[in-house]
């Protein structure tokens, strides 16, 4: 099972690179990796077993954060409003976005990052992602609000970008132009 010994922290190479595309459908190695990372969100999201294992809290997961130069990610979470999302997600691709942007006004965090870091992230209020699942069915997914942030997050990981990279650096708790926050 993945615990946090498995993450890599800043300063780990995999988290600035260019992830790789992986061969779909996924071998069967590959698909039980996604089916772990799945695995590991539900598990840092039940009380008892992210006590027992020590595991902090995360609500996606991307394989270069196991040091894994993969683009695979995998997210597991319900929205302000309800709606439950838990894919495990492969290639996925922003393919289209909004021009107006969002943020999650209480800033963002990530497991390969040890430390707080605060202000605001601005990101695309709506977005939408092409991906395979891990069946290596096509799947086209129309996202806003917490979602959308949530899955730029991630795929930002394949792509070696950090949360922290798109904050204001003068001030980080500037009004993103143009931006509405998901509260
Ligand atoms: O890459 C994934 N992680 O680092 C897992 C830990 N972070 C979170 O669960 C998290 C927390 C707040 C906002 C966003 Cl957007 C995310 Cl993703
Ligand atoms: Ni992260």
């Amino acid at each position: 099972m993945i615990t946090m010994k498995d993450i890599v922290r800043e300063g780990h190479p995999s988290l600035t690179t260019v992830a790789e595309e992986v061969e779909n459908p996924l071998n069967t190695a590959d698909k039980k990796l996604l089916e772990d990372m799945i695995t590991f969100l539900k598990n840092s999201q039940d009380e008892e077993i992210a006590e027992k294992y020590q595991l902090r809290a995360g609500v996606g997961l991307a394989a270069p954060q196991l040091g894994l130069n993969k683009r695979l990610v995998a997210v597991h979470f319900e929205d302000p409003n309800g709606k439950q999302y838990s894919y495990g997600l492969v290639n996925p691709k922003v393919i289209s976005h909004s021009v107006e942007k969002t943020y999650l006004s209480t800033g963002e965090g990530c497991l390969s990052v040890d430390r707080p870091v605060e202000g605001y992230v601005p990101r695309y209020a709506r977005i939408t992602v092409k991906a395979f699942d891990k069946e290596g069915n096509p799947l086209k997914l129309r996202l806003k609000g917490y979602a959308a942030i949530v899955f730029q997050h991630e795929i930002d990981h394949l792509n070696g970008i950090m949360f922290y990279d798109h904050i204001n650096e003068d001030n980080p708790f500037a009004i993103p132009e143009n931006a509405k926050p998901v509260e």
